[in-house]
């Protein structure tokens, strides 16, 4: 028994499915909706009851076209300029009443689907019409031409949809959409996957391989979808529209060593100028300040140093337009000096030095120069292009020429913006507040912010529902590199992530909750494209990756240049290694968020990562390689870049210990006494002995008791006594690292 959907027979008949099913309804078949399908009898009964109705609407589909100059979309490839009188003529509706009046019924009606089918067999598409209710009576009569063009127009009307030149996607399709991408009826596409020994259902994803090989089947290309997200507004980046771009204020972050004078310069820059432009403002510290020098603004991210400024950047906020590196000039270049000099080297951001404490007695501003220029910052007066300023943070001497210099190098970077756009910029910091709910201090990076612009910061969103700018006072408005703390947000964004203003709330608030949406599914997933060695060749061989980026880390400075000098030697085609930072001691949470904000992989020699700083690591995402060999760290990076990594065995930690005690016992050596922090020891685990982030000893457990008895294995809480094979030189406060190698499943 043949069998029709509601829709398609409304279709066939140019009737609406409401029509058919309130006839139905007449003859007394009870249908629920357009998708019901209705038996060959109930179609015989509708036929004989559609009589009139039929030529009424043929009638009307005629008058309509001529009256249009229409004629049907799908059928004007083929058609000829005459056929189109014949073509409503010929109608199937007209057809089929032509046939009932002969009382063929329905049969007819498949009788034409197939001789259709027949007539066209080479043709893909019929295979699909073919598939009608066919095996009713062939009966073609009088009518048999009409009927046959008749069923033709219907196939057409349904099949005849040109196949796509291209599909594209973003992820998978399920056997349905795939289908209808291509214009095609799923049972076509189950059809050819089963050809292909894959049984498949309707509802069934489908991989990226198998679309491509269907799509290649029909002729058909598959790209990537290019979606145009409003959601993901980060990716537009903060485009200036030369045209109408005006100077904005320079944005400056002061960094230093510690102790070196940040703090107290940035107290002596908003106190000499904040105050004396602002009379009756209260300096308020809301994360950034801006202060009028020679009549042009400057803005001043409050918090100074570089682990900020790239905590910053590794959330994606690219603020800052000059740093300022505070120098003392009693102590010259410490390695939080280099440190800063190589975060704003990692971020393109201008270095202006800014020799401190010249007030000193001991100050040596000349040594500053000498060893910063070591460094690569050679000051002007030297042939070099790096401008230093010699000032008193704590007098408030220099600080006029320092602002100057400012003003100048902001002159050369073109700091601009369209003061007319919708605000874009990021979040400087947020908190809640008890009675004001979330506030967040935002630094308007182009456009310019309006009390009331519906807002989307980060995952947040919300209307700006009051401004207060950096002496507290409430503002109507916010331009370019303007700090301004706002209130009227649905939650607390984080610093570092990125706003911007949209037209209507409505819009602002679905951005918000879609961002807010994806956040989840990321945290989840915990998916980023953070570089690792273990995609490193993936990555290059895709052209993605021209450079790479490393912070290398080791326990001396001997070992810190040996290292940077041979992995700067490693020659692989058309593939730079770029060393960000290098330096000695343990591996730092500045180093995570570092390599995080530049994509790097982190190279420790003889070094560990204290435990916040592996926590971080992990939530960053950053791949951390340890060696205890040069060599090691050479080959692997250079097979890495070659596409030849051995990625049989990583290494896995199971557990912490800390040395709380140790006993010498003669013939046995050193016994540490150890409490397992995290994880577990056991027996036949590798061990690694650690003091102050710098690794002692790499081996393995020799004995491991817990009271007098041996034991297999000892879990956190727990304490024991270690020995290790061939080493004793173990000392209470070491901490101890227990490993397993584990097999890694090929990617
Ligand atoms: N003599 C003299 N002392 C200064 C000067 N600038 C800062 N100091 C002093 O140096 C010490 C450290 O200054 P801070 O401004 O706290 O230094 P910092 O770089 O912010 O330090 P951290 O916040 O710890 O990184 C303080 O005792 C200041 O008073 C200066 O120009 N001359």
């Amino acid at each position: 028994m043949s069998k029709m959907r509601v829709y398609e027979y409304a279709k066939e008949h140019h009737v609406s499915s409401k029509v058919i099913i309130a006839k139905l309804g007449e003859i007394g078949i009870q249908v629920k909706s357009h998708m019901s399908i209705i038996a060959d009898n109930a179609m015989s009964q509708l036929d004989r009851k559609m009589n009139g109705h039929a030529g009424a609407s043929a009638q009307n589909i005629t008058n309509k076209s001529k009256a249009e100059g229409k004629v049907n979309q799908t059928n004007t490839k083929e058609k000829k300029p005459n056929q189109t009188t014949s073509h409503v003529k010929n109608n199937p509706v007209n057809s089929r009443s032509n046939g009932n009046r002969s009382g063929e019924g329905s049969n007819r009606r498949s009788s034409g689907r197939n001789q259709n089918a027949n007539n066209n067999n080479n043709n893909e598409r019929n295979r699909f019409g073919g598939n009608g209710r066919t095996g009713g009576r062939r009966n073609f009569g009088r009518n048999r031409n009409n009927r046959r063009r008749g069923a033709q127009q219907t196939n057409r009307q349904n099949l005849e949809i040109k196949l796509p030149e291209k599909i594209t996607l973003s992820g998978s399709l399920t056997v349905g959409q795939f289908a209808e991408k291509l214009g095609r009826p799923s049972t076509d596409i189950i059809k050819k996957l089963m050809a292909l020994g894959v049984m498949a259902t309707k509802n069934q994803d489908l991989e990226r391989d198998t679309i491509e090989l269907l799509a290649a089947g029909y002729g058909v290309a598959v790209e990537d979808e290019v979606v145009v997200d409003e959601a993901s507004f980060e990716d537009e980046g903060l485009e200036i529209d030369e045209e109408t771009a005006v100077v904005r204020p320079p944005v400056v972050t002061i960094m230093g060593h510690v102790d070196h004078g940040k703090t107290t310069l940035l107290d002596s820059i908003r106190h000499t100028k904040v105050t004396a432009g602002e009379a009756g403002g209260i300096t308020q510290h809301i994360g950034a300040y801006q202060v009028t020098h020679d009549g042009k603004k400057i803005t001043f991210l409050d918090t100074p140093g570089h682990a900020a400024f790239t905590t910053m950047r590794a959330r994606g906020a690219e603020i800052t337009d000059i740093t300022v590196l505070v120098v003392a000039a009693d102590d010259g270049v410490m390695p939080q000096t280099i440190e800063a000099i190589h975060h704003a080297r990692a971020a393109k951001v201008p270095i202006i030095v800014a020799v401190n404490k010249i007030d000193k007695e001991n100050a040596n501003p000349d040594h500053v120069m000498q060893e910063l220029s070591e460094q690569g910052l050679i000051p002007e007066d030297w042939g070099g292009d790096t401008i230093f300023v010699k000032l008193s943070a704590k007098k408030g001497t220099g600080i006029d020429d320092l602002l100057e210099m400012i003003l100048l190098v902001a002159e050369m970077e073109e700091c601009k913006a369209n003061p007319e756009k919708k605000a874009r910029g990021a979040v400087i910091e947020a908190q809640l507040d008890k009675g004001k709910g979330p506030i967040a201090t935002l630094l308007v990076q182009n456009g310019s912010l309006h009390i009331g612009d519906p807002i989307v910061v980060g995952n947040t969103y919300g209307r700006v529902r009051a401004m207060v700018n950096d002496v507290g006072r409430r503002v109507k408005k916010a331009t370019p590199s303007t700090p301004v703390e706002i209130t009227g947000l649905n939650n607390v964004p984080h610093a570092g992530d990125q706003f911007a203003a949209f037209d209507d709330e409505k819009k602002a608030r679905q951005i918000g909750e879609v961002r807010a949406e994806r956040a989840l599914i990321t945290e989840r997933k915990q998916t980023t494209n953070k570089v690792s060695l273990d995609d490193l060749f993936e990555k290059i061989k895709e052209g993605d990756m021209k450079e790479i980026n490393l912070v290398i880390k080791a326990d001396v400075q001997g070992s810190v240049e040996a290292l940077a000098g041979s992995l700067k030697k490693i020659d692989v085609d058309g593939v730079k290694v770029n060393i960000i930072h290098a330096g000695a001691g343990g591996i730092s949470e500045s180093d995570i968020i570092l390599a995080s904000a530049s994509n790097a992989i982190i190279v420790g020699f003889n070094v560990r990562p204290d435990n916040h700083a592996q926590k971080v690591a992990e939530e960053e995402n950053v791949d951390i390689r340890l060696y205890r060999v040069i060599y090691d760290a050479i080959d692997e990076i250079e097979a890495a870049m070659k596409g030849m990594l051995d990625p049989e065995y990583k290494e896995k930690v199971i557990g912490q210990l800390d040395v709380r005690t140790t006993f010498k016992v003669s013939k046995i050596g050193t016994i540490a006494g150890c409490y397992v922090t995290s994880g577990l020891i056991s027996r036949d685990a590798g061990i690694r002995l650690v003091r102050d982030g710098v690794v002692i000893y790499e081996g393995h457990v020799d004995t491991l008791k817990r009271f007098k008895d041996d034991a297999k294995e000892v879990k956190a809480g727990f304490e024991c006594g270690v020995t290790l094979e061939n080493f004793n030189d173990i000392k209470e406060g070491d901490t101890m690292e227990a490993y397993v190698m584990e097999e890694v499943k090929p990617k």
